[in-house]
C-alpha cells in the first residue's frame, strides 16, 4: 500500500518537494491561495513560484488543512520559519497520531530563537521531528538537475522508511541522525549567502566569495557546536554542501538580496521587490543573540546584521571584516 504525504505550503520549496513525493506516495498539498490550488489540480504548475516547471501529474492540492493532513502517514511543513508554528497549530486537531512530521524550512523563530523542529516537539509531542536540508535550490530541481540532500531524523528506522518517499533517480536523499547539525546548517548558511551575494553585487572578486564561504562556515560551525550539533555534519550536505550552493548561485533569494545589497538598493526596497521569502534576512537578528548567549565570535554574521538592520553601509561591512583580527585558521575569528 502507497503512503500519503500532507503537505503544507505551496510556495517554491513545498510544491517541488510535493512533486517529487508524488511520484513514490499519495500526496496531498495545501496552499492558502485558491488560485494556486485549482492550477496545481488544472494545469500541473505553479507559475508564480516555479515558472515553466511542470508538476508531478498525480499531485493533488487542497484549500482545507484538514482535508490534507487527516489522512497522512507523514506530514511535511513548506511554510516559512516565522509562520511555521500558527499553521502546525491549525493543523494540529486533524493529525493522526505518532505520524512524523518533516521540515523543510531553514530559519529560526525570531520570538523563541528555536529550531523547526523543536517547535514540532513542543506542538506536537511524541511525534518524531525531522528535517529535510541540504543544497537544493527549488528551480534546479525542476529541470532534471541532479541534487542530493539529506534527512536528519533521531530514529534511524523512520529517517530510512521516509528516504524512499523523498528521493528519485536525480534526487539522492542521504540519512543523519544530528537534526541539531542539519537544521543549523540550513538556517545559517541563509546570513552568509546574503554576505557572498554582497561581495558579488560589489564586484569584489572569487577570491572575496572563496574566503566568505570559508570563514563562513568557520563561523557557522563554531555555533553549530556549541549549540549541541556535531562538527562532521557541517562538512556535509546541509553544512558546506548548501553554503556553496547558496552562497554561489544568483537563483538563492539570499544570495539575491546581497546582490542588490551590494548594489546600492535599501534592504526595503528589496524585500518589496521580491514574493518570495529570504530566510537569512530575519534568522540575522535570531543569530545575534544566540553568538552572544553561546559567547561565540561570528564576525560576518555581524557585518551582515549591521547592514541589513543598523543602518552600516556595504563598503563599512568589508572595512569592519578587514579589520577583523586575523588569527591561526583554526582558533575563532
Ligand atoms: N526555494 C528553495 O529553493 C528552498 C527553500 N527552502 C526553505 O523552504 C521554506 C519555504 O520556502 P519557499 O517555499 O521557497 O518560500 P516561498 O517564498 O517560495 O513560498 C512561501 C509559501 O509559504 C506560504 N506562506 C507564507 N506564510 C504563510 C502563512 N502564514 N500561512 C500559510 N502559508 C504561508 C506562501 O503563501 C507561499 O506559498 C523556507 O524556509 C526556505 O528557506 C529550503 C530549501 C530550498
Ligand atoms: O536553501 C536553499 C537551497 O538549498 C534555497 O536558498 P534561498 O532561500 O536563498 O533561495
Amino acid at each position: 500500500m502507497k503512503l500519503k504525504v500532507g503537505l503544507l505550503g505551496g510556495g517554491s520549496w513545498g510544491t517541488t518537494v510535493a512533486s517529487l513525493t508524488a511520484k513514490n506516495a499519495e500526496t496531498i498539498i495545501w496552499a492558502r491561495d485558491a488560485e494556486t490550488v485549482e492550477e496545481i489540480n488544472q494545469k500541473h504548475t505553479n507559475e508564480k513560484y516555479l515558472p515553466n516547471a511542470k508538476l508531478t501529474p498525480s499531485l493533488v492540492a487542497s484549500n482545507s488543512i484538514e482535508e490534507t493532513v487527516k489522512n497522512a502517514d507523514v506530514i511535511v511543513l513548506g511554510i516559512p520559519s516565522q509562520s511555521m508554528r500558527k499553521v502546525l497549530e491549525e493543523a494540529k486537531p486533524h493529525i493522526r497520531p505518532w505520524v512524523p512530521i518533516i521540515n523543510l524550512a531553514k530559519g529560526l523563530e525570531i520570538s523563541t530563537k528555536k529550531r523547526m523542529t523543536q517547535i514540532i516537539e513542543e506542538i506536537m509531542p511524541g511525534h518524531p521531528a525531522g528535517v529535510l536540508t541540504g543544497p537544493n535550490l527549488a528551480k534546479e530541481i525542476h529541470f532534471g538537475n541532479a541534487a542530493a540532500a539529506v534527512i536528519a531524523m533521531v530514529d534511524k528506522t523512520i529517517a530510512e522508511k521516509l528516504q524512499s518517499i523523498f528521493s528519485s533517480g536525480l534526487f539522492r536523499v542521504y540519512t543523519n541522525s544530528d537534526v541539531i547539525g542539519c537544521e543549523l546548517g540550513g538556517a545559517l548558511k541563509n546570513i552568509i549567502a546574503i554576505a557572498s551575494g554582497m561581495g558579488d553585487g560589489a564586484n569584489a572578486g572569487d577570491n572575496t566569495r572563496a574566503a566568505i564561504i570559508t570563514r563562513g562556515l568557520a563561523e557557522l560551525t563554531r555555533l553549530g557546536v556549541a549549540m549541541g550539533g556535531k562538527k562532521a555534519t557541517f562538512s556535509g550536505l546541509a553544512g558546506m554542501g548548501d553554503l556553496v550552493a547558496t552562497c554561489s548561485s544568483s537563483k538563492s533569494r539570499n544570495h539575491h538580496v546581497g546582490f542588490q545589497l551590494g548594489r546600492g538598493k535599501s534592504l526595503e526596497q528589496i524585500i518589496n521587490e521580491m514574493n518570495e521569502v529570504a530566510e537569512g534576512v530575519k534568522t540575522a537578528k535570531v543569530v545575534m543573540e544566540l553568538a552572544k548567549e553561546y559567547n561565540v565570535d561570528m564576525p560576518i554574521s555581524k557585518e551582515i546584521y549591521k547592514v541589513l538592520y543598523e543602518g552600516n553601509s556595504v563598503n563599512d561591512a568589508f572595512k569592519g571584516l578587514l579589520k577583523h583580527e586575523v588569527g591561526s585558521e583554526k582558533e575563532p575569528g
